[in-house]
């Protein structure tokens, strides 16, 4: 299960450059939160934060009851184990296979033999839909399947901790969807912690437990989702819109002046391009895959969430109910049109198939296979062991194949 991180009072800066401070929160046991905020607030900053890789001069970071910030070197070693992390850019070394760079943590950190490395190597490469590209160098796949092995190279210390720095950066929409359903369905499989540092509205819409928001070097809010969706801060508002008018700037915050000029063009009419979108219609947030165990989170999540909602504003709490009445109703049908298609199959002597991408993927009736379409979708056929509930890989190893036959 994954395990609670607490940050106090953390306070970091480079020279004289403060980059945030005062930042405390807490990532709950096997929740998935989101940290937004705008370009250059020190989003990565806070991850490597987490890590250990940059030392705050103020506040503590408490994993597994030891300090990080305050630590021997060696205990910080040990602690790093529980993580996995998923660098911007896949950080994968460029003159390696995708194999020996997903087999390199184990390599480096542990002493399995050859064979079991193997093992834990192909089943990762599997879980992300890479079976068939092990042997290519990081320059001959698309930036998704990069992100994707350095997902699959994140997971094969069975992570306690997954911190993952915008994962969707230079993906396309679709790609996107497809990456976010694979960390929600890890989450369902292993109940690890998870951080994702994003500017995707739609991710923050959908994937997250939790969303904190970083701004004028302060944590703004940290939070249930529907609390930020729901918030009437301008900071917050601007952000989800992506609009110009409001207090970020493109450099830096605004000052009060051109606060006012905005005002004056707004109240004239002119637009600051942001989306008309209502973000208090709150999205239902995205489930695991038919076939996916439940995630163990969403209860321990309610139970929290439930025993806080007073402290929240209104429209925040009348958004988390509303929320979870859906989300329940989402989850009976999932769960009903698991065993129809279990029962169904099984009545026919075979077995069912289930997508790692159920957003975007299409199903066809009559055979349950899934075509993800496009040659950086996962490619193969997922089979999900009806006793076990574990995906499982029915290889083709045929790269940029649909699994229609
Ligand atoms: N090692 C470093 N030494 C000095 N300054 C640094 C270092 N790392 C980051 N910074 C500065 O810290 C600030 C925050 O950077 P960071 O990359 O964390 O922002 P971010 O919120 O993740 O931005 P983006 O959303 O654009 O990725 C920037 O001004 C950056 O220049």
């Amino acid at each position: 299960m994954g395990v609670e991180v607490s940050v106090e009072g953390l306070t970091k800066s480079f020279g004289s450059q403060n980059i945030w401070r005062d930042v405390t929160l807490t990532l709950p046991e096997g929740e998935v939160s989101a940290l937004l905020g705008p370009s250059g607030t020190g989003k990565s900053v806070f991850l490597k934060t987490l890590i250990g890789l940059l030392h705050p001069e103020q506040g503590s970071v408490i994993i597994d009851g030891t300090d990080i910030t305050k630590c021997s070197a060696k205990e910080l070693y040990e602690i790093r184990k529980l993580f996995g992390v998923l660098f911007q850019d896949g950080a994968l070394f460029g003159s390696m296979s995708l194999y020996d760079n997903i087999a390199f943590p184990l390599r480096e950190h542990t002493k399995k033999k050859e064979h079991e490395i193997r093992d834990i190597v192909m089943e990762k490469i599997d879980l992300v839909g890479l079976t068939g590209a092990e042997d290519k160098l990081p320059g001959e796949i698309s930036g998704g399947m990069r992100k994707r092995a350095g997902l699959a190279r994140a997971l094969v210390l069975d992570p306690q901790i997954i911190l993952c720095d915008e994962p969707d950066s230079g993906l396309d929409p679709v790609r996107t969807a497809y990456i976010s359903q694979l960390l929600i369905d890890i989450n369902a499989q292993i109940d690890a912690t998870i951080l994702i540092v994003t500017h995707n509205i739609n991710i923050a819409r959908t994937i997250p437990d939790n969303i904190g928001m970083l701004f004028r070097k302060e944590l703004v809010m940290f939070g249930p989702r529907e609390q930020l969706l729901t918030s009437e801060q301008p900071v917050v508002k601007q952000f989800l819109a992506g609009d110009r008018f409001g207090p970020i700037g493109m450099s830096e915050e605004k000052d009060e002046a051109v606060q006012k000029q905005e005002e004056a063009m707004q109240a004239a009419g002119i637009s600051g391009g942001g989306t008309k979108e209502d973000f208090t219609e709150i999205i239902p947030q995205v489930q695991p895959n038919p076939g996916m165990p439940e995630r163990k989170a969403v209860k321990r999540h309610r139970e929290r969430v439930m025993a806080m909602l007073h402290t929240l504003p209104p429209q925040a709490q009348e958004a988390i109910l509303r929320s979870m009445e859906e989300e329940d109703r989402i989850r009976a049908e999932s769960d009903a049109h698991a065993s129809n298609m279990a029962g169904g199959n099984a009545a026919a002597g075979g077995e069912w198939t289930a997508a790692p991408a159920g957003n975007v993927a299409v199903a066809d009736a009559k055979t349950d296979v899934i075509d993800y379409g496009g040659s950086d979708a996962p490619t193969e056929q997922w089979q999900t062991d009806p006793l076990t509930k574990r995906g499982q890989h029915a290889a083709d190893g045929n790269e940029g194949r649909t699994t229609q036959e």
